[in-house]
């Protein structure tokens, strides 16, 4: 049986939950994609952060060795900001390598570039872990978009905003005590400002509108704010509405607008009950009608159940194009 040689760029939470959930599911890999799939290499920033690592994969933090390696096919990307991990990318594709990335911010900025450059060079670029964590957003979405139009995102897209929120007002934490739980938990930015200040909702905003759109929003038509300001208080005064913190995007009048801000909704609003560490995403389309899907928006499993299903789903396409080209090159 050949062998996916697989290449981390991040070993912290992402990067170990990608590592643990390879190694776990080693035997259905197997079954789905026909291959033994081996993490050969791990870049990290800093190997004074991982003295205890006992892993069979080389530890390094010098990039060339991913970027030159011929064997490695395949390099999932869950570091942090927009550099370096945009020019580690490029330089994977360049070399023929399918890219995989969690990093929302690089992809917010660079996610069309680097799909262009994909395309030039014949690999694949997959970013299902961008938006929305585990919940399969952007399949769904490409697979949508094939028959219909969609006009309006309602979406809770910040797992730490929305665990904060709901802490808050059902255990009656302080809002110091639920961020540093979501810290804990992995939930959270390597900078949490991003979450609780709405950043990370408008990378991943920016995303779903160039996927949905094709286009980013013009930036006086976008507003963001996040839920720095919330108290207790308020949660309860807002009862029995519940405060989320909600994206819309929406197109209008040849414009897409985007709105990121903590807005109070009632009970038969279809994000109400969204609730902990969950997201959500409520669609909006011109034939199926209105779609909602909720599921875990942060944290190790999740973020690695989306880069694996990504992995899965490129090695497959590969596998079902290989036949097709065989077939219609020229028989000598
Ligand atoms: N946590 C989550 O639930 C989710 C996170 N994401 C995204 O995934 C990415 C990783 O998040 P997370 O695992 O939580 O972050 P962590 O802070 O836990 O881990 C970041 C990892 O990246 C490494 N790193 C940072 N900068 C560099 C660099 N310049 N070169 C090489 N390695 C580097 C760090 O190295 P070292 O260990 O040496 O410090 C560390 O291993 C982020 O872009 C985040 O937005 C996406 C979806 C969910
Ligand atoms: N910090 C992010 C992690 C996932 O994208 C969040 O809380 O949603």
């Amino acid at each position: 049986m050949s062998t996916l040689h697989v290449a981390l760029l991040g070993f912290g939470t992402v990067g170990k939950g990608i590592y643990e959930t390879i190694g776990k599911q080693q035997d259905h890999l197997r079954a789905v994609i026909g291959k033994e799939v081996k993490v050969s290499t791990i870049v990290v920033k800093d190997l004074g952060h991982h003295a205890d690592y006992q892993g069979s994969a080389k530890l390094t933090t010098d990039m060339q060795e991913i970027i030159q390696d011929q064997k490695i096919d395949v390099v999932m990307e869950a570091i942090v900001g927009k550099q370096p991990a945009f020019d580690y990318l490029q330089q994977c594709i360049i070399q023929g390598k399918h890219v995989i990335t969690a990093n929302k911010e690089m992809f917010a900025a660079y996610g069309c570039a680097l799909q262009k450059l994909a395309e030039k060079h014949h690999t694949k670029i997959a970013y299902e872990a961008t938006t929305a964590g585990g919940i399969p957003i952007i399949a769904t979405i490409q697979q949508l978009l094939q028959a219909n139009h969609i006009n309006n995102i309602q979406a809770i897209l910040n797992g730490t905003s929305n665990f904060i929120l709901t802490a808050m007002r059902t255990d009656h934490l302080s809002f110091d005590k639920a961020l540093e739980k979501a810290q804990e938990l992995g939930y959270a930015e390597a900078d949490p400002t991003n979450d609780i200040d709405g950043h990370d909702a408008y990378f991943k905003a920016m995303i779903l509108s160039e996927l949905v759109f094709g286009r980013k929003p013009a930036p006086e038509n976008i507003q963001v704010t996040g839920i720095r300001d919330i108290s207790s208080d308020f949660l309860q005064s807002a009862c029995p509405k519940r405060i989320k913190h909600l994206v819309t995007l929406a197109r209008t009048d040849g414009d897409i607008i985007c709105r990121i801000e903590p807005q109070a909704l009632s009970e038969t609003h279809p994000l109400f009950a969204v609730e902990g560490v969950d997201n959500a995403v409520h669609l909006q389309t011109d034939i199926l009608g209105n779609l909602t899907l909720t599921g875990p928006g942060a944290g190790a499993l999740p973020t690695a159940s989306a880069m694996i299903e990504d992995l899965c789903t490129i090695v497959k396409e590969e596998q079902a194009v290989l036949p097709i080209e065989k077939a219609l090159a020229p028989h000598y």
